[in-house]
């Protein structure tokens, strides 16, 4: 599935969150959106998702402008894990998971046999099996999360998108969670925080800072130290790691910094 937003630009409260943003997912490939707090992450995969319409531009999928499609249309093209992933009303984990299949489905048209391994099989990528009978309201965060990305699979579209999906996880599950994605071979758009993770796991990685895009590309092309200094404002040093063969990013907190700034003081002192 083929994800282009083209000049994309929201305005929330009289300002503008999003000024005129590209970013394009191509089939199968495993697309991250980093930023710092605020930058505009969450409201361009919104615009995506269909539920902020943007105030100009468009967002196709494979060719198909998405608010011109029915939610159902949308949900079978498209599967999202929210940020919040709010659930009102207390639900058993199976029963959640199952709602995945709805995107599917005909109005009061029963579940099958098909739905249920469906189901059992997602339960099972996400080490989810053993809380099935469970409340999902009686949940940890980052169980819940599983959860919801166990929805997301069963409904089979070939474009997700995630919002920050690995949040809650342990570094075990955070691993678990995106080695999954990635098998999946789908299209994938994910807005992460974790820049290590970002930097194993993306194809391409757009940048996005007050609601521009700063950078796009590879994340060889695009996690540098002056980009990071430039757009998070840390002081980083990069280098390929010898096993993995992928970017690796070491942050300095201030503290660190002070030191060498003390250190380098003293040496031209001297
Ligand atoms: N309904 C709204 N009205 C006014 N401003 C809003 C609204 N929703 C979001 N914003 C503002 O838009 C900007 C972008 O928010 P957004 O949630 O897209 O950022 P983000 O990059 O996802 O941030 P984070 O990393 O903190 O989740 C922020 O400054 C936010 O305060």
């Amino acid at each position: 599935m083929n994800l282009i937003a083209e000049q994309v630009s929201v305005m929330l409260d009289g300002k503008e969150i999003l000024d005129h943003v590209d970013l394009q997912a191509k089939p199968g490939t495993f697309v991250g959106l980093i930023g710092p707090n605020g930058s505009g992450k969450s409201t361009l995969l919104k615009s995506i998702y269909r539920v902020r319409k943007p105030d100009a531009g468009l967002v196709t999928v494979d060719g198909e402008d998405i608010y011109q499609l029915s939610p159902r249309q949308t949900a079978q093209r498209m599967a999202v894990v929210r940020q919040e992933g709010t659930v009102e009303f207390d639900f058993t984990v199976r029963e959640i998971v199952l709602m995945g299949r709805s995107a599917h489905k005909r109005l009061f048209q029963s579940d099958t046999e098909e739905d249920f391994s469906l189901v059992e099989r997602a339960l099972a990528r996400t080490g989810m099996q053993a809380f099935a009978e469970r409340s999902f309201l009686s949940l940890s965060g980052g169980e819940k999360q599983r959860v919801l990305i166990a929805r997301a699979l069963v409904q089979e579209a070939k474009l997700l998108v995630l919002d920050e999906p690995t949040n809650h996880l342990d570094i075990r599950y955070q691993l678990q969670i995106m080695d999954l994605l990635k098998s999946l071979r789908l299209t994938v758009l994910v807005a992460l925080h974790d820049l290590n993770i970002a930097a194993t796991y993306c194809d391409r990685i757009y940048v996005i800072q007050e609601g521009r895009i700063a950078a796009a590309g590879t994340p060889e092309q695009v996690l540098n130290p002056e980009m990071l200094r430039e757009v998070f404002g840390v002081e980083t040093e990069v280098y390929v790691h010898p096993k993995t063969g992928k970017k690796h990013i070491v942050f300095f907190s201030g503290m660190e910094m002070s030191e060498q700034r003390k250190d380098a003081e003293v040496s031209t002192a001297l």
